[in-house]
């Protein structure tokens, strides 16, 4: 399976980043940098619409390829902020997604919304460079994680004032994520509907599983989203947010297409919708 894959090319990468990024150092430039922009906030204290949006800036993936030949990535955030996405999310994985740290760097420096880095973390060191290099929040993926690493990188994010979106794909997943003290308290909880397996994705693994949440506990619809009724069907299962990155990424007017696709989630359309 490609994730098991993805963790071995990680796992090289983490020890040449633990040769090269001192932890005492990193905290003292973390702490000369300005405070973080609250990612889990802009998703949810969101006036304008039902659905809070994560707009993803993906060149490539491993389940289809090469998906924007044409990609300039402050270009595309900057289409994403001015069409009035929550939060952006950036793939920095250079081998599978043909993502790069630069990407989110540059992207700091030209907008103002939260930042996600979308990387595989599985060793502190990455956290502590996620924050360094802009981010607001970053992804920690249950199926690559044990418990006590959940736990420990929720301590680490949180005392750098990254916010965490814990993303999930099957109920075992999801009660291990629940069990672990502060996951919901600081953490979003994301459900991918990607079927990491067979790469097929299926909406109503939002649906199943957001029944197993705790009232209140907001959840990120995660992949497959592809339609403004793909954006009702996981509105009605009570999806606080989405993340979108392959419908985004095929279009020619990227700005046009985040006002198509998120209207059915607009409070005046969802109005004459409910
Ligand atoms: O491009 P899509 O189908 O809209 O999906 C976006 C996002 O959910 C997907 O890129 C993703 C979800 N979880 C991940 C973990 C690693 C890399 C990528 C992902």
């Amino acid at each position: 399976m490609y994730l098991d894959r993805i963790v071995v090319t990680k796992k090289q990468e983490v020890e040449q980043l633990t040769q090269s990024l001192s932890i005492a150092e990193a905290e003292r430039t973390i702490a000369t940098m300005p405070a973080t922009r609250g990612f889990r906030d802009a998703l949810t204290k969101r006036a304008n619409r039902r659905v809070g949006l994560i707009a993803e800036v993906k060149k490539a993936s491993p389940s289809k390829g090469l998906i924007r030949p044409d990609f300039h990535p402050v270009t595309i955030a900057q289409a994403y902020e001015q069409a009035g996405a929550d939060c952006i999310s950036i793939l920095t994985d250079v081998q599978y997604f043909q993502g790069n740290n630069s990407y989110l760097t540059d992207i700091r420096a030209a907008v103002n919304l939260p930042l996600l880095r979308k990387d595989f973390i599985i060793d502190e060191h990455q956290i502590y460079e996620a924050r360094l290099i802009g981010a607001d929040a970053i992804l920690l993926i249950a199926a690559i994680l044990t418990p006590e690493q959940i736990d420990r990188y929720i301590k680490t994010a949180v005392s750098l004032g990254l916010d965490i979106l814990i993303e999930v794909h099957d109920q075992a997943e999801l009660e291990t994520v629940l069990s672990i003290e502060g996951s919901v308290e600081h953490g979003l909880i994301g459900v991918n509907n990607r079927d990491l397996k067979t790469f097929e994705t299926s909406l109503s693994t939002t649906a199943e599983l957001i029944r197993l949440l705790p009232a209140g506990v907001p959840l990120i619809s995660e992949s497959g989203i592809m339609s403004t009724d793909d954006i009702r069907y996981v509105s009605d299962a009570g999806a606080a947010g989405v993340l979108v990155g392959e419908y985004f990424m095929r279009q020619p007017d990227i700005a046009a297409a985040v006002h198509t696709l998120m209207a059915p989630a607009n409070r005046e359309a969802g109005a004459s919708h409910e």
